[in-house]
């Protein structure tokens, strides 16, 4: 059972010196392990923050620089509030293991905490940093985090990790929620930071990587604006009319936040709890609980990902980890540059490649297209997202495209968006594909909103005709689905 904050043991006897390890909760407020740390140093204790760069994330061929421009103003303003408390955070570059045994050695640290994660990849980092540090003699805590339920608080009642998400809502949303964790006051930090293995907040051209699209705000201040505005004015109570409409700002745009931790979940249910308090009608209260179902979707796919770890390799229904995928490499960079001749497709493409970000309405479109229409494999899908998006998060990635390529565990799994429909109905006026392909300016709303573009309007534009036809390939989708469950 991992600890909670709560159900920790004695305080340290003697020149308590605690590392807070932070990964991907850059930020003081609402932070278990930071707040834990400092009750159990007391006022004689010293707490240091410290973020271990690893190479092989930057060097995995899916880090972008985008992502790593926007961690970086993170880090900055967290290190800033770190050294405005009166201790630091730290730097180093190198393997995370032997990095955090390095310089817990070298600070001579009692103590080390860190907040968990459900990702495979995490988790085995974290069982080895522990045991190493453990062998040092060095004790080592760690924190429910990054959801409001851990994994093991939650099962059927059969006593079985959930596979179908309605369920899961219903007893998660039942159970009882964490407070948050208050902002620390005050820190005590180091007499003297020479001679430690740690460097200065790298720049992100010696990180090795370039970034040219305009970020949104990074850091634990905006987190916070965008949680306000959202919870505080009307966007939560309108959630449920607004969200699904991509040219309208309905959604909380809090993902990069949530998946960069600078903001606290704890913080967020809270805000969402208060505005629950002040509804007016019965279409505010539904607002607040469709946002609070979306925050127990995030949830639902990383217990999903901590109990099923094999999803980030391959599909979860057996019968689709041989679909006879068309795989074509033409037709992916088209999508990929959304220039596949579909303009709600192109749209949401160009949404992502120049902002980092796209409506989780057009996800869905996207994702459907590239697998029912385009009939390339959904891993290819998700590895551009990976790339492109300031969220990108493996366990909602993930969740996100197996959902979409009917491999997942959806109990209704075949599911087929008409791109013409989604735009007829999500974007009536054309307003988003307009504002994403301006050249399609002066063409009729009709032929946005249906993809028809008379080709010699494609040609004057440079638009591409459409690359597939959408009832072919859905009947061809069909047909290799059937065949595939069909298949022993
Ligand atoms: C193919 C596909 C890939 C996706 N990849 C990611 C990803 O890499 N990272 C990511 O955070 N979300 C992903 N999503 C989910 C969703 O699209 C985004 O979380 C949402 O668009 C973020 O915008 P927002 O912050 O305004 O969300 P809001 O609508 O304001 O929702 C609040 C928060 O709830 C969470 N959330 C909302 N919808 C979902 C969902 N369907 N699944 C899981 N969490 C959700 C997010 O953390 C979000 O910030 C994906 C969805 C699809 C269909």
């Amino acid at each position: 059972m991992p600890k909670t904050a709560s159900n920790l043991g004695n305080p340290i006897a003697q020149n308590p010196i605690a590392l807070v390890w932070h990964r991907r909760d850059l930020r003081i407020d609402d932070n278990p392990a930071l707040s834990e740390a400092i009750a159990q140093v007391g006022d004689r204790g010293i707490v240091l923050g410290v973020f271990i760069f690893d190479p092989d994330i930057l060097d995995d061929g899916v880090t972008e620089g985008s992502k790593v421009d926007f961690m970086l103003g993170c880090l900055r303003e967290l290190q800033a509030n770190y050294r405005r408390l009166g201790s630091d955070l730290l730097f180093m570059l190198g393997q995370p293991v032997n990095s955090i045994c390095e310089l817990a050695k070298a600070v001579k640290a009692s103590h080390v905490f860190f907040n968990q994660d459900v990702e495979p990849f995490a988790i085995k980092r974290d069982r080895e940093a522990t045991n190493a540090l453990q062998e040092l003699g060095i004790k080592v805590q760690s924190f429910i985090d990054i959801g409001l339920i851990a994994p093991d608080a939650i099962a059927t009642q059969a006593g079985e990790p959930y596979k179908v998400y309605t369920p899961f809502w219903r007893n998660w949303q039942a159970k009882l929620k964490p407070k948050p964790f208050d902002a620390p006051q005050k820190l005590t930090g180091l007499a003297s930071y020479e001679n430690l293995p740690v460097i200065s907040l790298p720049s992100l051209r010696e990180l090795k990587f370039i970034n040219d699209i305009t970020l949104p705000k990074a850091g634990e201040a905006a987190a916070i604006e965008l949680l306000e505005a959202f919870c505080d004015g009307n966007g939560i109570l309108r959630y449920q009319t607004e969200r699904d409409f991509p040219a309208h700002a309905g959604t909380s745009t809090l993902s990069p936040h949530l998946r960069f931790g600078t903001v606290g979940i704890r913080r967020v249910w809270e805000k969402a709890i208060v505005a629950e308090q002040l509804v007016r009608s019965e279409e505010e209260a539904t607002g607040i609980t469709t946002w609070k179902q979306e925050l127990a979707w995030r949830e639902f796919y990383q217990h999903v990902l901590f109990y099923f770890p094999e999803l980030e390799t391959g599909a979860y229904r057996p019968q689709m980890r041989n679909f006879p995928w068309d795989d074509d490499e033409e037709k992916f960079v088209a999508w990929c540059e959304g220039r596949t001749g579909y303009p709600i497709v192109d749209a949401a493409m160009r949404q992502l490649n120049q902002t980092g970000w796209m409506h989780n309405r057009c996800r869905m479109i996207v994702a459907s297209f590239l697998t029912k229409d385009l009939i390339i494999n959904w891993q290819w899908g998700e590895r551009y997202f990976m790339q492109k998006l300031l969220d990108g998060d493996l366990a909602a990635n993930n969740g996100g495209w197996q959902w979409s390529a009917s491999s997942g565990m959806d109990p209704k799994p075949l599911r087929i968006f008409n791109p013409a429909s989604q735009a007829r109905k999500y974007d009536p006026e054309g307003e988003y594909i307009l504002r994403w392909l301006p050249e399609l300016q002066g063409l009729t709303t009709a032929e946005l909103l249906s993809g028809n573009i008379p080709p010699h309007q494609c040609k004057k534009r440079d638009y591409p005709l459409p690359i597939v036809d959408h009832s072919i390939q859905q009947q061809k989708f069909k047909q290799l689905y059937k065949d595939c469950k069909a298949s022993p």
